[in-house]
């Protein structure tokens, strides 16, 4: 049985219909401040409500033998995020779901009123082609991909980005990207954060601080 602590760590944010909300997937492994830059710019070029970031009981395609528990990573990135419209959740969790495309699936059948968009990093976009059902994904929610240092120029040249490509729109029509049909994605540009959790982890072993602090 899961303590109450447990519960909520679990539980799926709230949301009125018609909010538009992103969706930011990841392993927070740990959460640090380009997670939160990274979300703010979306909040405010797609002109979003709310941000979830949601953290995951293991990315399939990680080795996650030492990954913290969820418990851990869900309270780290509450205190990393601390902004009034990003919400942190290990919902997959408690939904039993690993797989992206699984997590979207139950939550626009749940939730058919409220807006959705995906958000990831250009490191994820270059990757995007290996997720299960990457072009289903594509065509049940608009996605966002945030520039990532040392992804910019390669990530759109990638096997997904291309096979997407047709349907990327223009950076400056961003605040309109929930309001078009899918297929729908755009680029944005405007983070350049060095910052990664396999950096923060490499530096706290060394006991040094993380390039980019
Ligand atoms: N510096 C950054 N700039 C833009 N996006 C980022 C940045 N760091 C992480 N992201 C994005 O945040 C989401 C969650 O990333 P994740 O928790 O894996 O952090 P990470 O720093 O990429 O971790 P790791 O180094 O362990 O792979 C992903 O979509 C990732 O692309
Ligand atoms: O669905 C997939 O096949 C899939 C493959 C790789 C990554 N993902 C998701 O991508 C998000 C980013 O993961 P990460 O580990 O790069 O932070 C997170 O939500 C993962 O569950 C999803």
């Amino acid at each position: 049985m899961l303590s109450p602590g447990a519960r909520d760590v679990r539980r799926i944010p709230l949301a009125t219909p018609g909010l538009r909300v992103g969706l930011f997937g990841g392993s927070f492994n740990p959460a640090h401040e380009a997670h939160r830059a990274a979300s703010l710019l979306a909040l405010h070029r797609l002109k979003l409500d709310r941000v979830w970031w949601l953290v995951t009981p293991g990315n399939p395609l990680k080795d996650n033998r030492q990954l913290p528990s969820l418990e851990e990573r869900v309270a780290f990135a509450r205190r990393v995020a601390n902004h009034p419209r990003i919400d942190v959740t290990g919902c997959e969790a408690a939904l039993g779901v690993r797989y992206t495309y699984e997590t979207i699936d139950i939550l626009t059948r749940r939730m058919p009123q409220v807006r959705f968009v995906w958000i990831m990093g250009a490191d994820n976009l270059a990757q995007f082609h290996r997720w299960q059902r990457w072009r289903a994904i594509a065509e049940r929610l608009p996605m966002v991909v945030v520039d990532r240092m040392g992804q910019s120029l390669t990530a759109t040249a990638t096997p997904a980005a291309l096979a997407l490509a047709r349907w990327r729109i223009d950076e400056q029509d961003a605040a309109a990207l929930l309001d078009r049909p899918t297929p729908s994605w755009v680029f944005l540009h405007g983070l350049k954060s060095p910052l990664s959790s396999t950096g923060i982890r490499a530096a706290q072993r060394l006991g040094v601080a993380p390039q980019g602090r």
